[in-house]
């Protein structure tokens, strides 16, 4: 049976294109960055945590599988976590907007057979944003709950001016690179 360890809807819908079937747990955990961690592996720490943790909560299910993921966005070196208010959200843009910034999305599969990983990097670039855009933007409530402070497949679908790699690894799931993984483990 196959689990996806994730509380935001995006990657349950997500997953659901992928014509799966599987059951959503819910669960935190604590993103915190380590002293030092480059981005990459703390983005895969992380949705290996969420899966490993997912698989604790199922542990009674004959060969349960648990999909985990993580999304952070990043900056000249800096990861830009979920905003904790708007203040915070207007500041995220403010330092994405008119430059070119790196999604990382990392997904892990993990069960009693194994474990999997697959990752992405996706470069989005943003138009140069204006204060007031910036605070119009803000006040729509979008940026809370997700990486970076906006959301692709919502309003801030009309800041971005390029986009290299992976849309849904944007929005928290990066489709073709979780399929692929998918098939490694048999759930697809
Ligand atoms: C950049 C960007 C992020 N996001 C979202 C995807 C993720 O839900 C969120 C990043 O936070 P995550 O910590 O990756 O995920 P989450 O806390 O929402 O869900 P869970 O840990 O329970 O799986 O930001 C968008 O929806 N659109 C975007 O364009």
């Amino acid at each position: 049976m196959l689990f996806l360890a994730s509380r935001s809807p995006r990657r349950s819908a997500l997953l659901v294109q992928l014509g799966l079937r599987f059951e959503v747990l819910d669960l935190a955990i604590e993103e915190i960055r380590r002293a030092g961690e480059p981005a990459p592996d703390y983005v895969s720490r992380v949705a290996r945590e969420k899966a490993g943790a997912g698989l604790l909560q199922v542990a009674g299910v004959a060969n349960a599988r648990v999909i985990g993921a993580d999304t952070e966005v990043v900056l000249d070196g800096e990861v830009f976590g979920k905003p904790a208010d708007a203040e915070a959200a207007a500041r995220m843009l403010r330092r994405l907007s008119g430059r070119t910034h790196q999604v990382l999305s990392d997904v892990w599969c993990v069960g009693s057979a194994g474990e999997a990983h697959a990752s992405c990097v996706s470069e989005v670039t943003f138009s140069p944003l204006s204060d007031p855009e910036i605070a119009a933007y803000v006040a729509t409530g979008e940026p809370f709950g997700k990486a970076g402070g906006y959301a692709i497949q919502g309003r801030a679908a009309a800041f971005v001016r390029h986009l290299s790699g992976s849309y849904s690894g944007v929005m928290g799931l990066p489709l073709f690179e979780t399929a692929a993984l998918l098939r490694q483990t048999g759930d697809l």
